[in-house]
């Protein structure tokens, strides 16, 4: 008989886009709940009292003073910046060249990439994020060290080999020849093994050449569900060297129209400065952006207009963008956006903050279907959120009237440390 567990906890998740379908039913909650997992996957959810009963052969786990919720969801995070995360002073373009081009160097070594993988995946499951979108480096064995962790873990995790062959160090540079086919040789071996799936991984326009471009293009329609990921419009210095070096295009979003490269499944970092023509383009043709706040404000680069983004019927997800990202905890992610949004004179909903680091990233990854909440038949990929984490959340709680205050409470004080355990394919793979 296959085998099945139980988890008894208050128990909470995103089932629509408050935007869609107001806030009320854009979730499920209950409060003495149970979570039924089988074979990896989700058997059933509802109230204890219900189903108790009717799974009196599951192994019981009981927590006490939690939240149930699924498991985050990080739409773009890059696993070789690790080591630079907090680095003083610069905005993007001096950033990339004073701190994350050597530190992406270091990736030619398969040992670091090796040890740097095992250190990044932890860091993603001791915050509870159990699926991310994941730049690698240039070096097409940073995304074999990846995909190995990955899959040892067995986590759902989208990844890709940087692909850059100008304006960068010389050190860092592939050709578009090479970068297609080391893409190719990397997708062969990982697309759709496991849980995994491949990103096509161009870094922005700056850093390719029209040719590597049209090559990137052409690789991502070679093979069902591949991702495109990249980088647009979030520093206006960047945006003003993207037209200068593509003259003949309309803007920054036509670069990478004109190349095949938009689409579904096609997921763009960051997005601040895009204009209305080009969120209306991203909406039509089901592409995604990944909003980054913690990013966006460490290197100065602006404030999304999340509001405009939506209004189009762009997807967006919720991105660390670790190592610019100051953090890898998807709740930090939540407290800054909610301050983005209030130096724009809005307001986030802890429901739509919750569906942001949850349905909404899944829906933006074209992967709702079997992530981003605790639907049946869903894989069994949640966190253990713990009312209880620190001293302050606590005194915090004991003051919260009703969910709603709880959650928003969490977001704005929670990190690592508000995470009590991590499933991921019904799985415990982090416990504090
Ligand atoms: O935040 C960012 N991090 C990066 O590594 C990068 N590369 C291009 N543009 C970028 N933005
Ligand atoms: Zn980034």
């Amino acid at each position: 008989m296959s085998h099945r567990t139980a988890h008894r906890s208050a128990i909470l998740h995103s089932i629509g886009d408050p935007r869609e379908v107001g806030i009320e039913a854009s979730y499920e909650y209950f409060d003495d709940g149970l979570l039924v997992v089988e074979n990896g996957k989700i058997l059933a959810i509802g109230h204890a009292e219900t189903l108790l009963g009717q799974f009196q052969d599951a192994d019981l786990v009981e927590y006490t003073d939690t939240l149930i919720t699924s498991g985050f969801i990080d739409t773009h995070i890059h696993y070789p910046q690790v080591d630079i995360i907090g680095a003083y002073g610069e905005q993007l373009l001096e950033w990339l060249e004073t701190y994350t081009f050597p530190a992406e160097r270091k990736f030619e070594s398969p040992q670091h990439a090796s040890e740097l993988a095992g250190v990044f995946l932890k860091e993603l499951l001791r915050n509870g994020t159990t699926t991310a979108l994941v730049f690698g480096s240039v070096h097409k064995e940073s995304i074999d060290a990846f995909f190995t962790e990955a899959e040892k873990l067995d986590l759902r995790m989208i990844a890709g080999k940087v692909m850059m062959d100008r304006n960068a160090p010389e050190y860092l540079c592939d050709t578009p020849e090479s970068a297609y086919s080391d893409s190719k040789e990397l997708i062969e071996r990982w697309h759709g093994k496991g849980r995994l799936h491949y990103a096509v991984t161009p870094r922005f326009a700056p850093t390719s050449t029209p040719e590597q471009l049209t090559l990137a293009g052409k690789l991502f329609h070679e093979y069902p569900g591949l991702y495109m990921h990249t980088h647009i419009s979030e520093n206006k210095q960047e945006i003003e060297w993207v037209k200068s070096l593509f003259p003949e295009r309309k803007g920054y979003l036509d670069v990478y129209d004109h190349h095949g490269l938009i689409g579904e499944r096609s997921v763009f970092a960051h997005g601040v400065h895009l204009c209305d023509e080009e969120c209306q383009r991203l909406g039509e043709t089901g592409s995604a952006v990944a909003f980054c706040p913690t990013s966006n404000l460490f290197l100065g680069s602006g404030l999304l207009n999340l509001d405009l983004l939506e209004e189009r019927g762009v997807r967006v997800g919720l991105g660390t963008d670790v190592g610019a990202g100051t953090s890898f905890s998807q709740l930090q992610s939540l407290n800054e956006a909610y301050k983005v949004m209030q130096l724009q004179g809005k307001k986030l909903d802890p429901f739509k903050a919750l569906y942001l680091a949850t349905l909404g990233g899944a829906r933006s990854l074209y992967l709702d279907d079997r992530i981003g909440n605790l639907d049946p038949g869903k894989d069994a990929d949640f966190v253990v959120l713990d009312y209880q984490a620190t001293p302050l959340i606590s005194r915090r709680m004991a003051q919260a009237s009703n969910l709603t205050e709880k959650l928003f409470a969490l977001m704005i004080l929670g990190d690592d440390r508000a995470v009590k355990a991590t499933y991921a394919a019904g799985v415990c793979r982090h416990r504090k």
